[in-house]
């Protein structure tokens, strides 16, 4: 079957081929000699990991005292542009057999471990615990930060503007399901920026205390994963009442506590909610992926493969050509755009501003040149955040 095979697949490719299997008499203590060496040879490398990490430790201690120095605060420590040059250096070098995204992995997190010498970073997300936002937070800034879980992402908004978290972390869009209009529309008032974007491969798994299909009365889900389960749903559970709840992770302790009731949520719901994954991997379209805005209080240098979101308007969004004046200046200086989004603009009915993705940092020309041309040619002009792109 497609759902299990998927699964099964995925599992198998991480896992290296054994050579074939010698015969066991006559083999068995060679083995043992040659698996202890090998094991001997392992020891060594580990502690030369070690060293070379506690060294790093030390450098990166230092750098944080030269921060501290020049007066700087927690948040100023963390330099996503830095970071995210470290992950494209590790990549380029990479010659396996560990996958690039192994490497990342590991890298990010000895990054993260080096920052919180200095003090963790506090980031506030959507929760509750075992959410995706939680593991776009570990993703993306590693384990040692304290994560803070918040109901509301007007909450996440709060927390990082009145300097209670260092930065936030908040879903934007999602490729199966679109935007997340609520995360968009606090942009138009709040005066944080986007300092970095996450990408997180989205894989919904249906989970209860239940073994099969037959015992589901309901499913909980947040409404964005029950839309991206949408086709699977009609066909397998076509006459299931759908429950819309605040998260996924809330649809998990429901499960956990509610006969009938099952869940649609990632694997990190599963482990904190203790379920079983009765099918895996249900989301309707296969590369399902929600990408996610790490927000702060202040802007940062270029990385040198960057991304600018900017919040503009032409004034009379119906006048002839008004997008066209607003685009126009992006044509002719060759900028690449990733995104366009219009939400009402919350002033007059009919009225709209643009959330616009550009590749470019703000700062770095031709990008520049061009947004000084769309200064003039807008009525509303807002840079919300030049960051890195996401690696990985
Ligand atoms: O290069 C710096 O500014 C550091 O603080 C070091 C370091 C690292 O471990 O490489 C740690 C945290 C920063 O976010 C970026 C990089």
């Amino acid at each position: 079957m497609k759902r299990t095979s998927k699964a099964a697949s995925s599992k198998g490719s991480s896992k290296p081929k054994k050579a074939s299997a010698a015969p066991a008499a006559t083999s068995a203590p060679k083995a043992s000699v040659e698996l202890s060496s090998i094991r001997e040879r392992i020891d060594g490398i580990d502690q030369r990991i070690h060293d070379l990490l506690n060294e790093r430790a030390r450098f990166a201690q230092q750098v944080g005292e030269s921060k501290r120095g020049e007066g700087m605060s927690t948040a100023d420590f963390y330099k996503p542009e830095r970071e995210a040059q470290v992950l494209r250096n590790a990549i380029e070098r990479n010659k396996g057999p560990l996958r690039n995204d192994e490497i990342v992995r590991l890298f990010r997190e000895i990054m993260s471990a080096c920052l919180a010498q200095q003090e963790p970073l506090k980031i506030a997300f959507l929760g509750p615990e075992g959410t995706f936002s939680q593991q776009a937070v570990l993703k993306h800034f590693g384990h040692s930060v304290r994560a803070l879980p918040l109901p509301a992402i007007s909450e996440v908004f709060e927390e990082v503007q009145a300097g209670h978290a260092d930065f936030g972390v908040v879903p934007i869009e999602n490729s199966t399901e679109g935007t997340v209009n609520h995360t968009l529309d606090m942009f138009l008032n709040s005066p944080l920026k986007i300092c970095g974007e996450i990408e997180l491969r989205i894989r919904q798994h249906l989970m209860g205390r239940m073994k099969g299909l037959q015992k589901i009365a309901r499913v909980c889900s947040h409404p964005q994963s029950l839309a991206q389960c949408r086709q699977w749903l009609d066909e397998h559970l076509p006459n299931i009442e759908r429950v819309p709840v605040s998260s996924n992770a809330e649809a998990a302790r429901r499960a956990r506590d509610e006969d009938g009731t099952a869940a649609i949520a990632g694997e990190a719901a599963a482990e904190v909610y203790n379920l079983g994954v009765i099918v895996p991997e249900i989301e309707d379209t296969a590369d399902n992926t929600t990408r996610f805005l790490v927000v702060g209080r202040k802007l940062f240098s270029a990385s040198g493969q960057d991304k600018t979101t900017l919040l503009v308007s032409a004034g009379d969004t119906q006048s002839p050509g008004a997008l066209h004046r607003l685009l126009g200046p992006l044509a002719a200086n060759d900028i690449t755009m990733t995104r366009i989004e219009s939400r009402p603009s919350r002033k007059r009915k009919w009225d709209y501003v643009f959330f616009i993705d550009v590749i470019g940092h703000a700062e770095q020309p031709p990008l520049s040149t061009a947004l000084e041309e769309l200064r003039k040619a807008s009525t509303l002009f807002r840079v919300l955040g030049s960051y890195p792109a996401a690696v990985l």
